[in-house]
């Protein structure tokens, strides 16, 4: 039983977190067919692309300012229900401006939804930009530059996510110089489609504070080493793995043995709906499937506030909150 543990999640995409019945109703409302991409209360898709298409086509259905603040307002209650008190969410303005909603709204739907949430709970939030690679370098680059300029206090972090496949990490490097030359904490999608080398490019050419998933390093017991010695913090989202099949289930899952080894692990829920998981189910994981008892579990918890792009005195907030 974790139910009673205070919990942190530094790795959550929001649209990626969008409630099935809550986009079904936003279809509703907009008339937007979306009976391809969610059936039966759960959303249908079949391997990482087709998931990556499948969130895409939900991230429609939110089109307001109004959306964006009920969508994360709901995202942060639950977490606040769990004991969860501080959550960085993955945003992508570029997806407002995509929609016609533009960055600005976007973010300020955003920020809105975390203002009511904190206002109700407590709960922490901060915002962590991301590019696509799907998108292309220019668009990264042009996400860099809004997170930037932005000088929105929330937005805190950097992100590149999407289609692994595409590109290398070097491709971005002006994205990267350009995030952490605004002082925005730096994390990289590595080593969850991808194997080893994509966690090896990451460090090469950016060398960032964290990394999303990078769970594949296992791959590389020297790259391990690496990670452990250099003190990089992995955002491990085991439900997420299990689901796009990066490892055939949660016995060959490398949590625990990238723990052994001296890796700063965390534990997060990813896209919880789209992977039929939530942060609750994570750390309920962690006892049941990975055999951590509760001061590991903490531990953990611990590691991810470490690890959070805020400023210190809210640092030490939330190990007060602990
Ligand atoms: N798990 C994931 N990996 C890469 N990009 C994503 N975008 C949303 N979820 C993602
Ligand atoms: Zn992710």
């Amino acid at each position: 039983m974790t139910s009673h543990l205070k919990k942190v999640e530094l790795h959550c995409h929001l649209e990626g977190a969008a409630p099935p019945a809550l986009t079904e109703a936003q279809a509703r409302k907009y008339g937007i067919d979306i009976g391809d991409r969610l059936r039966d209360g759960a959303y249908v898709w079949h391997d990482f692309a087709s998931f990556l298409e499948c969130y895409d086509k939900v991230s429609e259905v939110y089109k307001t300012e109004e959306d964006y603040a009920l969508l994360t307002e709901t995202y942060l209650d639950e977490l606040a229900g769990i004991h969860t008190i501080y959550s960085e969410l993955i945003v992508s303005p570029d997806h407002g401006k995509r929609i016609g909603l533009g960055a600005d709204a976007y973010i300020s739907g955003v920020c809105e939804g975390i203002r009511r949430a904190k206002a109700k709970s407590g709960i922490e939030a901060r915002l962590i930009v991301t590019g696509e690679r799907h998108f292309g370098p220019e668009s990264v680059i042009g996400a860099a530059q809004y997170a930037a300029k932005a000088g929105n206090p929330l937005i805190t972090g950097f992100n590149l996510a999407g289609e692994e496949r595409m590109g290398r990490v070097a491709d971005y490097i002006r994205a990267f110089d350009i995030a952490r030359d605004a002082g925005l904490g730096i994390t990289i999608h590595a080593g969850e489609v991808c194997g080893a080398f994509s966690v090896a490019d990451a460090l090469d050419a950016v060398r960032p504070a964290r990394i999303g998933h990078g769970v594949r390093a296992i791959e590389d017991i020297d790259l391990v080493q690496r990670l452990a010695d250099l003190g990089t913090v992995l955002e491990v989202c085991p439900g997420s793995n299990i689901a796009l099949r990066v490892f055939p289930d949660f016995a060959s899952h490398p949590l625990r043995r990238l723990k052994e080894a001296g890796v700063r692990v965390t534990i997060s829920s990813d896209d919880p709906p789209f992977f039929h998981t939530s942060l609750k189910r994570e750390y309920e994981l962690a006892a049941e499937a990975f055999g951590f008892d509760d001061a590991e579990i903490d531990a953990m918890t611990r590691t991810a506030i470490e690890a959070a792009f805020v400023d210190d005195e809210t640092r030490k907030a939330l190990f007060a909150r602990l």
